[in-house]
């Protein structure tokens, strides 16, 4: 897949394209919904000769039209993205800068220079999808402005169980903990990447070595609490319990700071510096404050036998 950064004004010419099938959203988690308006922008591409491309952008609108808190957290922040949408088997991926000039392009504008402007002959977005200064373009008004230049698709909202698919609701179910029924809507697990750093050295001392991970992006991270997870640690998966948290056995609640660790079943090794993925399966506990190392360490081992039992019966299943 080839990653294309673009600002705005680019100095593109339509001729230096392919003609693509173009999908256009933020996509912030890849889900479900998404994924079928990229496959549906794949297909096309397949059944036209064409390419297929991905348009999204960084960072999220909100940020520059001041609607949300400016810092935000991504279900799949951008680098998460890329990988995915790779996965998918998409030719291109064009990240757009979100800046405020861009944000002030009228609709045509928009379809003109980003659309058309990249020979882009048919479009998908979802059926609520919005371009243009103040959102003002929407799949009603796609017709009009393509100049009968592209055809388009909009895709209908995806539901399961009645739940329509969108990042809102996945991102209510992490902060629930609900980390399995965010996985439904995903389609796949829900995956952190980062890196093993340094903790206060006090796990290999009580029995349960905990390596502390600092997430590689501002990821949306489940509620605190304890999981049953997966980590990739060099090119192999393993099992084991995290804590995401604030440790308040030991540290004191004025100065709150979260760590998210993994207790790695049937594993020992040093790996401070390595780069880790971590799919989150079930929520088994809250985090609580015990009274002393023994109480806390007996709970630990009893996380374990429950994780250890979450993942024997998966296998059962043959979910595994
Ligand atoms: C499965 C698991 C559950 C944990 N639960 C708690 C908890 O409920 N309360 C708490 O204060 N710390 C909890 N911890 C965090 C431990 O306090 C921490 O791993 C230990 O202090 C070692 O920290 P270190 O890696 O920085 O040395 C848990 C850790 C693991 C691996
Ligand atoms: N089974 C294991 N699970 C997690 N980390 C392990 C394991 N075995 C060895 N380690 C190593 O030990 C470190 C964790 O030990 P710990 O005493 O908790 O130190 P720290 O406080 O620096 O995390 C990990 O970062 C990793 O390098």
């Amino acid at each position: 897949m080839e990653v294309m950064m673009l600002r705005h004004p680019h100095n593109y010419k339509k001729e230096e394209f392919e003609p693509m099938a173009l999908a256009l959203g933020f996509f912030d988690g890849v889900h479900k919904g998404h994924q079928q308006v990229m496959l549906s922008a794949k297909k096309t591409a397949e059944e036209k000769g064409w390419k297929s491309a991905v348009m999204t952008f960084d960072p999220h609108p909100s940020v520059v039209l001041g609607r949300k808190h400016r810092h935000i957290r991504h279900i799949t922040p951008l680098e998460e993205k890329k990988r995915l949408i790779q996965e998918m088997g998409i030719d291109y991926l064009f990240i757009v800068r979100f800046t405020s000039d861009f944000a002030a392009l009228e609709p045509q504008q928009f379809v003109d220079q980003f659309i058309i402007g990249l020979n882009a002959r048919h479009v998908t977005a979802g059926f609520d999808y919005t371009y243009g200064r103040l959102g003002k373009g929407t799949m009603d008004t796609l017709m009009f402005h393509s100049r009968g230049e592209f055809t388009y698709t909009a895709v209908q909202k995806l539901a399961i169980d009645q739940e329509k698919v969108s990042s809102t609701k996945i991102r209510e179910l992490l902060s629930e903990g609900l980390v399995r029924d965010a996985s439904d809507l995903l389609g796949r697990p829900y995956r952190l990447h980062g890196t093993i750093i340094h903790g206060d050295k006090r796990g290999r001392k009580i029995g349960f070595p905990t390596a502390n991970i600092e997430p590689a992006d501002d990821y949306f991270l489940p509620m605190t609490g304890v999981y049953a997870v997966k980590i990739r640690v060099q090119d192999e998966w393993h099992e084991g319990v995290c804590n995401v948290g604030y440790r308040p056995t030991f540290k004191s609640p004025d100065e709150p700071v979260l760590s998210i660790e993994v207790h790695i079943f049937h594993y020992s090794g040093d790996i401070y510096g390595e780069e880790v993925e971590v799919d989150w399966f079930i929520r088994l506990r809250g985090e609580q404050k015990f009274n002393g190392i023994e109480e806390l360490t007996a709970q630990i081992e009893r996380d374990k036998q429950a994780a250890v039992q979450f993942f024997d019966s998966k296998r059962l299943d043959g979910k595994s």
